[in-house]
């Protein structure tokens, strides 16, 4: 699915006016009876709900919605804020439509005194500004929006497309927004939505489709996407009937070190379960007989070193091996570093890099210059400051990532609840699946595993990106659903891989 801009979101809305064609105030009659049928699907008539509209269109959205409640019998009070603009033409046919039908329902606000108190069971509708926000809410508008968020512990706030105050494309960090409950967005994700700093003011997002032209959605390109299922069963690469071990790559992992070795295994059984054709693990002395036991349909390479891998530059042919993937678990003594530079150096194709093996990284930065094009980096959100630093806000950060995948040629994998892929090219891929349970020890060795796995079977390095973190998400859920968040480990999202390949696919 595309994340269209907000200035996209205007053109797709003219181009569908223009070529499907509709008139303005139809779209909207379209766009707010949506968010009416959702409403009436979740609360019934007997919530009384209060609409707060500005004078844009997102405030004509919340003029039809209290019209059509009202034809369905629910008790509708609607505020309009009074502020210095002109309001839209849509804006005043909606506001003519509803004062002829119940002039009852209007009133004004010009300030916070004019709201009134909600009863106990009131549903706010915050119709107030979309996404034509052009500047910071301030004076009394602020102090409409203040008062709302102060009724959130009481009542339920539905937000109109955007929760208004929240830019779609700029950070919002520091200012004044609505913090809704549920945001009712048209048509497609906002790039605001994916952004954890504004987990506070969504809520939960529910995308409504309201037929915008698919020429205009098909034709566009767009800068980031979101990797829906559909982008899923593209990538997905059924296996050949007439395959043998050999068809789905040998992988090795460099991986583990004394009192990490779980990292290690986590890793190796992911990879494994992910289709690998064959894995060698490199592991220090003392992970010998925990990977042999843990993992049978592993093989085992040793270092020199009991605790820790400081030689596989000298013990492994690279030229052996699909996909390398290195990191967890694996400290990040100087020696390995060094070895890791002797790999850098002779191998050519991409791997995968994470954990320890990133840390070593922001050490050396110098040989970030050194990965192979197309490799797949997966920093969380603190390794990702180690290694380029820190940003004001996370809309810059989104910015930084995707610079330094370009000029890296690399993907880098910055993993949250909504993991953000910058590719070489420039576009972004979120990822939706997964959920707070994931959030412990050995989910990203997991991740690696699975990444290396999908490397190893020839899947391009963008392909292994998103499908791997989908599956890795999926499978997330499916633990967490039989499990609980709580109760799931890392081990567990192995134990669903298999369920997420059978039904997410
Ligand atoms: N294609 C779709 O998705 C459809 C969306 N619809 C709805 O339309 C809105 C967007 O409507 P628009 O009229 O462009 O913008 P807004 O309603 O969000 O707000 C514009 C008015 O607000 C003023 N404004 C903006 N920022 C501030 C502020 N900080 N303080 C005060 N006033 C502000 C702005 O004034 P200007 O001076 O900037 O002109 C406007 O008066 C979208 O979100 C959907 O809800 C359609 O209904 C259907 C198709
Ligand atoms: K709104």
């Amino acid at each position: 699915m595309k994340i269209f801009s907000a200035a996209q979101i205007r053109e797709a809305d003219a181009f569908t006016i223009a070529h499907e064609p509709i008139s303005s105030a139809q779209l909207m009659e379209r766009a707010a009876g949506k968010c009416a049928t959702w409403l009436e699907e979740h609360y019934a008539p007997h919530y009384p709900v209060y609409i707060f509209c500005g004078k844009g269109n997102n405030g004509g959205d919340g003029l039809v919605m209290a019209r059509l409640l009202l034809d369905h019998g629910y008790k509708v009070s609607t505020g309009i804020l009074q502020y210095g603009a002109q309001a839209s033409a849509d804006h005043q046919l909606k506001l003519e439509a509803l004062q002829q039908q119940y002039p009852a329902s209007l009133y004004a606000i010009g300030d916070v005194s004019d709201i009134p108190t909600l009863p106990p069971d009131a549903i706010i509708i915050d119709a107030i500004f979309g996404t034509g926000m052009s500047r910071p809410i301030e004076g009394w508008l602020a102090g409409v929006v203040h008062h709302i968020n102060g009724q959130r512990g009481k009542h339920t706030i539905v937000a109109i497309d955007m929760p208004s105050g929240l830019r779609a494309d700029e950070s919002s960090v520091q200012q004044t927004v609505i913090q809704a409950h549920h945001t009712l967005s048209f048509e497609c994700y906002k790039l605001a939505f994916l952004l954890p700093e504004n987990a506070a003011y969504t809520g939960e997002v529910h995308i409504l489709p309201i037929g915008l032209h698919p020429d205009y959605i098909t034709h566009t390109p767009t800068r980031y996407l979101l990797a829906d299922p559909g982008i899923i069963q593209t990538i997905y690469q059924p296996r050949n009937p007439f395959a043998h071990k050999g068809t789905y790559g040998h992988a090795l992992l460099i991986a583990g070190s004394y009192g990490k070795m779980g990292a290690a295994v986590l890793s190796a059984r992911a990879c494994l379960r992910a289709g690998v054709g064959l894995l060698t693990c490199y592991v220090p002395q003392c992970g010998y007989n925990i990977m042999q036991l843990s993992e049978p349909c592993a093989m085992c390479v040793t270092d020199e070193d009991p605790h820790y891998s400081l030689h596989f530059h000298r013990s492994i042919n690279p030229a052996t091996y699909k996909a390398i993937g290195i990191g967890p678990g694996l400290d990040t003594q100087p020696g390995t570093a060094k070895a890791l530079e002797h790999l850098l150096d002779s191998y050519q194709q991409p791997m995968v890099i994470d954990a320890d093996a990133l840390n070593l990284l922001s050490v050396y930065p110098y040989l970030l210059y050194k990965i192979p094009a197309g490799s797949i980096l997966t920093p969380h959100p603190k390794e990702f400051e180690r290694l380029f630093g820190a940003t004001p806000n996370e809309v810059a950060r989104l910015e930084l990532l995707s610079q330094q995948a370009i000029k890296l040629q690399v993907y880098i994998l910055l993993k949250g609840r909504y993991s953000a892929i910058a590719c070489p090219d420039g576009a972004v891929y979120f990822n939706n699946t997964g959920n707070p349970g994931m959030a412990t020890g050995g989910s990203g060795d997991v991740l690696t595993g699975i990444l290396t796995g999908l490397l190893a079977q020839d899947y391009s390095p963008k392909a292994a990106a998103i499908l791997g973190a989908w599956l890795h998400g999926f499978a997330g859920d499916l633990a967490a659903a039989h499990l609980s968040q709580e109760a799931m480990t890392a081990a567990d999202i192995i134990q669903w891989l298999g369920k997420a390949f059978l039904e997410g696919i």
